[in-house]
């Protein structure tokens, strides 16, 4: 959909989710429709399948890492890029219905994970069940399914819970990165604090090769602010490493790093630039690998190459 703003916007739902708080941070999307999906495949599936321009998925916690059903279904499909990212800090609340016992918790693995230590302390003998998300559970817990749920503090209030317990979290100051992912376009204009996003296949039968990967980032000057690795599921020991790395690829240098990557990799996939949702700097190149001194020596081959 070159040129045409998304307004259809898919996202982990239902009504009450931090993803939900985090797509209305924005602004097309406030003015867009709001499709909420029930999990993260199906978010991204309804791009791939035009049901939605975009889908706003978390991937990444400050706390817990990675998100890995997102990374996971970035790659298994039709391609996708990120084009946007959010970045939400998050806390969370206990709630029930009404005050009592509590016998059995529910909440997204994630959200348990934050709040691990608490509820180890406070409800030991609770049984914990993991669920879609934090407002499914807020859900789950008005029909009965479960007498208590961690949740955002407005999944409570809008559900008429009853919270038992504020700032649950094991670590104040937590956040969640969401990325907003449409089907392959162009990527927006350079901001001078983008971040390209990427996952590798390196050849396994080489010694070295995630390192020559490194390098290929570190000579020009791209800074690796991301590396997970995740199975392909062919086999053991079959490993996808996606990358995060500073800079957009319409910079020479990390338009190098592409390059470079693409020739010592079994296979590069592209998974947007995008500007970072951040107010700290990027961390300066090192010198002699700054985009002026790309230009530099591209505008000097050209000369030697044209005999001036
Ligand atoms: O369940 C939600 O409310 C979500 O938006 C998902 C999610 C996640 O996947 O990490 C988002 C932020 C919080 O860290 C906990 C859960």
């Amino acid at each position: 959909m070159p040129g045409v703003p998304p307004s259809r916007f898919a996202y982990l739902g239902p009504s009450g989710t931090f993803t939900e708080a985090a797509l209305l941070r924005l602004p097309a999307a406030q003015r867009g429709t709001r499709i909420p999906m029930r999990n993260v495949p199906e978010a991204l599936d309804a791009v791939r399948g035009d049901d939605a321009d975009a889908a706003l998925v978390p991937i990444e916690n400050s706390v817990e890492g990675s998100v890995p059903v997102t990374l996971d279904a970035l790659v298994s499909g039709d391609p996708l890029v990120i084009t946007a990212e959010v970045v939400l800090p998050v806390g969370f609340v206990l709630a029930a219905r009404t005050p009592g016992e509590v016998t059995s918790i529910a909440s997204h693995p994630h959200a348990l994970a934050q709040v691990r230590r608490f509820l180890r302390t406070n409800y030991p003998d609770a049984a914990i069940v993991e669920v879609l998300s934090t407002a499914a559970a807020a859900r789950d817990v008005v029909a009965g399914r479960a007498d208590a749920c961690v949740c955002a503090p407005l999944a409570a209030e809008v559900n008429g819970l009853t919270v038992l317990d504020e700032d649950i979290a094991d670590n104040p100051g937590a956040a969640t990165r969401f990325a907003l992912v449409s089907r392959p376009s162009p990527p927006p204009p350079p901001t001078g604090n983008d971040v390209t996003s990427l996952v590798v296949y390196i050849a396994h039968d080489k010694v070295g090769a995630l390192l020559s990967v490194l390098t290929e980032l570190a000579v020009r000057g791209v800074n690796l602010t991301r590396i997970e690795s995740r199975p392909t599921g062919e086999r053991l020991g079959r490993y996808a490493f996606y990358l995060d790395c500073t800079g957009h690829v319409t910079e020479e240098r990390v338009g190098e790093a592409l390059m470079g990557l693409k020739r010592v990799c079994a296979e590069v996939r592209f998974l947007g630039s995008y500007p970072r949702d951040t107010d700290e700097n990027p961390v300066a190149p090192p010198i002699g690998l700054g985009n002026h001194d790309f230009a530099d020596a591209t505008r000097w081959l050209q000369g030697l190459r044209s005999g001036g």
